[in-house]
């Protein structure tokens, strides 16, 4: 006997965030004393399914964290459209902020009181009885593995366990959207691995993660879905590998001449792949077959100082939709 298929209770699962023509704009004075306004967020339509980790993805100042503080209820919107849980941040604000978890781009936790403490603090901020935070701090020190540093004052942990505490502080109130404005900015890769495996965990026990980064390695090991964002709109969205079949070739010969010497070396290898982008420091030869290509470029006598064969990421994507690299 075959069990019965589980059958979503709709084909269409309802959005936990939806936005819709969002926009943000922060006023400023000029010289003179004359207001003007500069928009940081211009119009943009966004869909978090239940249960999916989304993504951000830009270079700073692409308009990331403001979109998240209105998401987080703490910005109002400046115009357009914003839901979260379908209801409105405007008149449901401490609704929503109770089921939501937000992990900050800096870490704000209180330097005074232990790891512990920390925690507890928090939980009782959220009016959670005694017993209830002391268990929920038992399971999240656990879950973060900082349970041997539960007296620890807050200055001697490593940056990694610090921002461990403070995805623990979040979880307090079991979110059902935990929000995560730059996870992993600053930590060293052994400690973002552990943060990434973290909020792995999380999305599987069904907690939808909204985050932000303009790391592409991030977006790519994290994201099920994201938005490439630039300047306060919304350039691209899909998968990462949707993305990069979308906008990109499968592999990407990178080849390097002398200082000052790739932009002359550009047409003599334009032909040999779909798209070539000069930057300073390379040339980027977009094509299906990265080695064949390399082997026309020797052949024909050019001498690049390094090259290198890989496969397409989401910063090609994000270089081909806006001419700029992430790091720019
Ligand atoms: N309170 C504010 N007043 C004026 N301008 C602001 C304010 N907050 C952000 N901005 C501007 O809005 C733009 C978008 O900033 P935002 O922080 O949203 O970008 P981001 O993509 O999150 O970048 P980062 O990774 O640096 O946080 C930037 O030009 C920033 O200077």
């Amino acid at each position: 006997m075959t069990s019965a298929p589980v059958v979503p209770a709709s084909s269409d699962p309802p959005s936990m965030i939806s936005a819709r023509g969002l926009r943000k704009s922060f006023g400023q004075r000029g010289k003179k004393g004359q207001g003007t306004e500069f928009e940081a967020v211009r119009g943009i339509d966004v869909d978090v399914q239940r249960g999916v980790a989304f993504g951000f993805l830009g270079p700073n100042g692409a308009g990331k964290s403001s979109t998240m503080r209105m998401i987080c209820c703490v910005s109002p919107v400046s115009g357009g459209d914003l839901r979260i849980f379908g209801l409105d941040p405007a008149t449901h604000g401490p609704e929503i902020r109770a089921r939501i978890g937000v992990c900050p781009q800096e870490d704000t936790l209180d330097t005074e009181l232990n790891v512990w403490e920390n925690l507890y603090v928090y939980g009782r901020y959220f009016g959670l009885p005694r017993d209830v935070v002391k268990g929920r701090i038992d399971e999240l020190l656990d879950f973060v593995q900082l349970t041997d540093k539960a007296r620890a004052k807050v200055d001697d942990l490593s940056g990694g366990m610090k921002r461990r505490l403070t995805i623990a502080r979040s979880l307090i109130n079991k979110p059902e959207i935990l929000i995560l404005d730059e996870p992993t900015t600053g930590l060293d890769p052994q400690a973002r691995h552990v943060i990434w495996d973290r909020l792995f965990r999380l999305k599987q026990q069904g907690v939808t993660l909204v985050l932000t980064t303009h790391y592409m390695d991030e977006a790519e090991q994290l994201a099920d879905r994201l938005v490439v964002m630039d300047k306060g709109v919304i350039v691209a969205e899909g998968s990462p590998r949707e993305l990069i079949e979308r906008y990109s070739t499968r592999e990407v010969a990178e080849i390097r001449f002398g200082v000052g010497q790739n932009e002359a070396a550009a047409p003599q290898v334009s032909d040999l792949a779909d798209r070539v982008e000069v930057l300073p420091d390379r040339l980027l030869l977009y094509t299906e077959d990265g080695e064949r290509a390399l082997q026309e470029v020797l052949g024909r006598g050019l001498r690049p100082e390094t090259t290198l064969v890989r496969r397409a990421t989401l910063e090609d994507v994000f270089l081909r939709l806006t001419g700029r690299t992430l790091a720019d």
